[in-house]
């Protein structure tokens, strides 16, 4: 089998169907950039076809665990993952797994609206020309700016520079340029953390629309979006007992549960203000 093979296209029902309802299986035990210990201990079951939100104070390692389900932070020098990710029952950190491929599966948006410096038409045309997508690329990227909410606003200007953009059409961009390749799941860091509150709460209605086809999961900063758009969520804390700060998770469970009646007190503590 080769690397490409290595991981198997899912198809369009995985994202609901199947006896098992998890989609990413990440089992943490170290997350090192070099010698640091960034983050320890964090079970983190991304189910199918729902939102999963990771909330917790700066530096609990959110954005580090997020990145580690599509091996965004293999890019990241000294970045070493000991456990286990799998994606619909396959090691994604297998050797003979290609990164390429899992992010063509596993798709990402970025904190900061980050178009290429390209037309509108080329940038949602990326991912589908990097792996060599052979059928119609107009059509999936009509289709894309669409699931994207945002085809009306460009249609007839694709040849534009996707910089043009406002910020929140340029976020909405890098979401079409992320579901043209057609992943079962998108992995969202802080999208909203560069938009207004108008620009933000249309992201957050896209989110709520996209889960239908999509498996979410979500860094965000901000605990109303959590409770507004998240399904699960994971609360994550920063332990300094050792001497170091090390992330880990605290509890995850149900939206709701987890913000009217937590399990720990830490996470009360969280929830109720008195630390961020
Ligand atoms: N590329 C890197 N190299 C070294 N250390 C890193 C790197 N990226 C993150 N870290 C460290 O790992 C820890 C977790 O960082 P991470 O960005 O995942 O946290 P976070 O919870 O997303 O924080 P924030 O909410 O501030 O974005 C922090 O101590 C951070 O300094």
């Amino acid at each position: 089998m080769s690397a490409v093979e290595a991981i198997q296209d899912p198809g369009p029902s995985a994202v609901r169907a199947g006896s098992n309802d998890i989609a990413i299986d990440c089992r943490v035990e170290k997350i090192m950039y070099g010698q640091f210990l960034a983050v320890r201990d964090s079970h983190v079951p991304i189910q199918k076809g729902k939102i999963t939100g990771f909330i917790g104070p700066s530096g609990c390692g959110k954005s580090t665990v997020l990145r580690s389900l599509n091996r965004m932070n293999d890019l990241i020098d000294g970045f070493k993952l000991e456990g286990n990710v799998q994606f619909l029952g396959q090691d994604i950190y297998d050797k003979s797994v290609d990164p390429v491929v899992v992010r063509r599966y596993i798709g990402m948006v970025f904190q900061q609206p980050n178009p290429f410096a390209m037309s509108i038409f080329d940038n949602v045309a990326f991912g589908l020309r990097l792996n060599k997508f052979k059928g119609d690329v107009a059509g999936r990227v009509e289709h894309a700016l669409r699931r994207a909410a945002l085809w009306d606003e460009v249609k007839d200007k694709l040849k534009a520079s996707g910089l043009s953009l406002s910020g929140g059409q340029q976020q909405r961009l890098c979401i079409a340029r992320a579901v043209a390749t057609e992943p079962t799941v998108l992995l969202m860091d802080e999208p909203c953390s560069a938009l207004d509150p108008i620009a933000t709460r249309r992201i957050e209605e896209l989110m709520l629309e996209l889960r239908k086809d999509y498996t979410i999961a979500l860094v965000t900063h901000n605990m109303q979006q959590a409770t507004r758009v998240a399904d699960i969520t994971a609360f994550f804390a920063v332990d300094i007992s050792k001497g170091g700060r090390t992330g880990y998770l605290v509890e995850m469970d149900e939206t709701a549960r987890v913000f009217e009646d937590p399990r720990e007190q830490l996470t009360k503590d969280y929830i109720g203000g008195k630390f961020s």
